[in-house]
């Protein structure tokens, strides 16, 4: 069973139309990287995925629920780390893991090792007691990397995974998704970054025109054949997209 189908999805904000009948699966063992220029809809797609808005039209389901009758249900299987959220300001990480950790039932005994392991992973022991206010961009990206995972969910959706992370971070949370992907669970990346897509990606797809207009399987492209160029060839002219007003209806 697919971990994620998306089929003929419609959503409108307003007379402007986001999505207009995407579809897409994702399965176990797989990190899909999802393209798109800058409004295409990537944003919304993860939302509706993951519970955060509704479609107007066609089917969801996500580890077999469905995330716009079952958002509560949705979430507490998967992983989301949304496009620019942070942890809460005037909680430490360690606080903030334990709220995560309630909320999605861990056991405290489970919960502290979690923290540890991914203090450990992404380095970050010694702000796991500072305040989130005064960590760096890339501190609480790691806290916002660590909390998706610590309820050992099997999908996980990240925006820009690799955002504000230093060089050694970025390769241990890349070898972190290689582990996590093959041992069949699915990552659900957004990115602008064509190299981190042709990098850590086993299938990517491209947004436009509120649709899913290719896919290329990175490890399986002939050595002329780039992602750039794909994306370029189908979306490349077109970025705030013409289709957008739906004809009113007089
Ligand atoms: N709440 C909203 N109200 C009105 N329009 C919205 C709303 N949310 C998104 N949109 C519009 O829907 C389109 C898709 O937005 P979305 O954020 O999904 O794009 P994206 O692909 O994530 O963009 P980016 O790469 O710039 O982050 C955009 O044109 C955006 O302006």
């Amino acid at each position: 069973m697919s971990c994620i189908r998306m089929t003929d999805v419609r959503k409108s904000y307003g007379d402007f139309l986001a999505l207009d009948g995407l579809s897409l699966s994702v399965e176990p063992g797989e990190t899909f990287g999802l393209l798109g220029p800058n409004g295409a809809g990537k944003t919304t797609t993860i939302q509706l995925l993951t519970g955060q808005a509704t479609p107007d039209a066609g089917e969801l389901s996500v580890l077999g629920t469905d995330p716009a009758t079952e958002p509560i249900e949705t979430r507490r299987r998967v992983g989301i780390v949304p496009e620019k959220e942070s942890p809460p300001s005037f909680q430490s990480p360690r606080e903030y893991f334990q709220f995560v950790g309630q909320v999605r039932d861990i056991d405290s005994e489970t919960l502290s090792d979690r923290i540890a392991e991914w203090a450990d992973r992404l380095a970050f022991e010694d702000k796991l007691d500072a305040m989130a206010t005064d960590l760096s961009r890339g501190q609480q990206q790691k806290v916002m990397i660590s909390q998706a995972f610590l309820h050992d969910p099997d999908v996980v959706f990240i925006d820009e995974p690799l955002a504000n992370l230093d060089p050694i971070v970025q390769a241990r949370v890349k070898e972190f998704f290689e582990s996590y992907r093959a041992d069949g669970n699915a990552l659900f990346l957004s990115t602008h970054h064509i190299e981190v897509a042709e990098e850590i990606c086993t299938r990517v797809g491209v947004v436009g025109d509120g649709r899913l207009v290719t896919e290329r399987r990175p490890a399986e492209m002939d050595a002329d054949e780039s992602l750039l160029d794909a994306f370029v060839d189908e979306v490349g002219d077109d970025p705030e997209l013409d289709r957008r007003e739906t004809t009113p209806t007089a």
